[in-house]
């Protein structure tokens, strides 16, 4: 288990150091447009499961939906805290 913190540190050392076979790196490389579809597709998801599939893919879907939030914020150039500015 990990936190929403936690991920950003891990994904932003991966954005960093581009290791070999990551797929946030693969991500970054691909684009905002391709990022931001997937994203629409993991709230998509999470919408669906929230209604149709039960709390714990309901709980899946956010943590997939949470990921390609953070990964859109290291492609635009954002910080934690520009994001929470707006909290
Ligand atoms: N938490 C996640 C995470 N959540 C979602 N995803 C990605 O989102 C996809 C989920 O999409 P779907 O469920 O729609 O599955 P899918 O459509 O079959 O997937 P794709 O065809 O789009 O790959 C997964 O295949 C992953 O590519 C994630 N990828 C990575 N992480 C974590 O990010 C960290 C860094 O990962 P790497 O950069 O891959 O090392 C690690 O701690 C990982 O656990």
């Amino acid at each position: 288990m990990k936190t929403f913190d936690e991920l950003w540190t891990e994904l932003s050392d991966k954005a960093a150091t581009r290791p070999e076979g990551s797929g946030t790196v693969a991500a970054l490389d691909a684009g905002v447009h391709t990022i931001g579809k997937k994203l629409v597709e993991e709230a998509a998801e999470s919408w669906m499961a929230a209604e149709h599939e039960g709390p714990e893919r309901t709980a899946e879907e956010i943590s997939q939906l949470l990921y390609h939030a953070q990964v859109l914020m290291l492609a635009s150039g954002l910080s934690l805290d520009d994001v929470y500015a707006h909290l």
